[in-house]
């Protein structure tokens, strides 16, 4: 299998190079954010839980978030490899997927870091905004939660994977194919 972490403050890229990554390597799509909105859009249990906190633009609590992407992965069975996004979100949540994959009998390969300045994230969010629906994305003061929300209790995944000698970092400004490439790359590299 062939396991990638796709990181990422909001709005770096990580859900647009994720549909061209399962495209050309034939991955599973793991997205935490999609996930919760489909069980928000069927008024499961679930999405009641998290609603609160995503229209925060806090983190929904650990336990729920794992929960739900062991069931996702054990109930999407044989498959050639998965890109995560959105996910792992802190460090609980990084040592809960090595668990995982490891009663999978597989691993992560790598992390991919898409670095992309706060500026930028604000002005592709806002404008994102005008069309997605969400209604995280439209108010200034939740894209700063959401923010300040990664750099504190996100960007510490970062070093779990750089322990592990996992992480690996791209520039996200420039064209969506040349990062691609770019993103094609590591993935070459470590798989
Ligand atoms: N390289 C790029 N240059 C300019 N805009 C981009 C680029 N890549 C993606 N975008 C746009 O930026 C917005 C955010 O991208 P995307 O939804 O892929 O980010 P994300 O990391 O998945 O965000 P989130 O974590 O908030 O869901 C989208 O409107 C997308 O079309
Ligand atoms: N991995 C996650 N941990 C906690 N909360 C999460 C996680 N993934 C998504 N969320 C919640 O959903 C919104 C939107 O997520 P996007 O990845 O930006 O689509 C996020 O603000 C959290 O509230």
């Amino acid at each position: 299998m062939l396991n990638i972490v796709l990181f990422g403050p909001p709005g770096a890229g990580k859900g647009t190079q994720s549909a061209k990554l399962i495209e050309k390597y034939n991955l599973t799509h793991i997205s935490t954010g999609d996930l919760f909105r489909k069980h928000l859009g069927e008024g499961t249990e679930l999405g009641k839980k998290a609603q609160t906190f995503m229209d925060q633009g806090r983190l929904v609590p650990d336990s729920l978030v794992i929960d739900m992407v062991r069931d996702k992965i054990k109930g999407d069975g044989q498959v050639n490899g998965i890109i995560f996004d959105g996910f792992p979100r802190t460090v609980a949540q990084a040592e809960a997927l090595d668990q995982l994959m490891s009663e999978l009998e597989t691993d992560i390969n790598g992390m991919v870091a898409l670095e992309v300045p706060e500026d930028e994230l604000r002005n592709r969010i806002m404008e994102r905004g005008k069309t997605s629906g969400r209604t995280d994305d439209q108010d200034s003061e939740k894209v700063t939660t959401r923010i300040q929300v990664y750099e504190k209790e996100t960007l510490p995944v970062a070093e779990f994977y750089k322990k592990q000698d996992k992480f690996f970092s791209i520039n996200g400004v420039g064209s969506i194919e040349e990062i691609f490439n770019n993103i094609c790359g590591v993935i070459d590299q470590v798989k």
